[in-house]
């Protein structure tokens, strides 16, 4: 088997001259024209921009979930896509690398948070007890230690929130992608979501991509890249 090909480690997310389209002739929608992105360990980047711009098409294809047409995509250091995908096992690199929170968190109803945030790791084949663990671990640590044992309709937004990220970090991922996380939530609870996306930033070197329409979270992203008609405006 050849080697995997390797990118300069410098930016956790690297991405250049990507362009993706849907559909043919009239139908055609250029989402993405040209862009080029990079986000480094510790930073929290909202990306933004009017309805249709291209946000959603540009956190999938780092997600490994929308094939562009062109450019060059490398996560972590790895190569994933340079005029088409070069790694066939994009679900185990998604596990391994990325962690996706939603504007809606997406908790199973029928499990309690624990087992919510421990199914991740079931499907990364970590043992049932480690996996419990690291479980009530990420809930102390996103400060909702004291929810573990509820089930998620028994949660407020925020803790819903908290529990969801918690389940995002399960698997250690260095890149985090969150679609408008905070979109459900008040001030007050959208403000502590983001000092804990930050927190984790920071201590374990992750890089954090934030869709966002919500004004009042501004302030409290390192950076802002905004899109319009499918290309970075500056
Ligand atoms: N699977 C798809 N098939 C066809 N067109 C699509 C598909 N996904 C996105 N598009 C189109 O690509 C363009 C960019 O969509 P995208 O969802 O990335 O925008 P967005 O900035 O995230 O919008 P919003 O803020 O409304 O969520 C839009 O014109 C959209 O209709």
């Amino acid at each position: 088997m050849s080697p995997q090909p390797t990118a300069p480690a410098a930016a956790l997310v690297e991405i250049r001259g990507v362009s993706k389209h849907f559909g043919e002739g009239e139908a055609r929608v250029d989402a993405l024209r040209d862009v080029a992105f990079r986000v480094r360990a510790g930073e929290v980047v909202g990306l933004l921009g009017p309805s249709g711009s291209g946000k959603s098409t540009l956190l999938n294809v780092i997600g490994c979930i929308v094939e562009p047409n062109e450019g060059y995509v490398a996560l972590d250091g790895e190569v994933v896509y340079d005029h088409r995908w070069l790694r066939k096992d994009l679900r185990h690199l998604r596990l391994e690398k990325i962690g996706f929170i939603f504007q809606t968190h997406n908790l199973l109803p029928f499990l309690n948070c624990i087992d919510n945030v421990a199914l991740v790791l079931h499907l990364a084949r970590v043992p049932r007890s480690e996996a419990r663990q690291r479980a009530v671990e990420l809930l102390e640590y996103l400060q909702v230690g004291h929810r573990k044992n509820a089930m998620p309709a028994q949660l407020s937004g925020g803790e819903a929130q908290r529990v969801a990220i918690a389940r995002a970090l399960a698997n250690r991922p260095r890149i985090i992608l969150a679609d408008e996380p905070t979109a459900a939530l008040d001030s007050e609870r959208a403000g502590i979501v983001m000092d804990l996306l930050h927190k984790l930033a920071v201590e374990q070197q992750a890089a954090i991509i934030a869709v966002t329409h919500d004004e009042k979270i501004l302030g409290r992203l390192d950076r802002v890249v905004r899109l319009r008609d499918g290309k970075i405006s500056l």
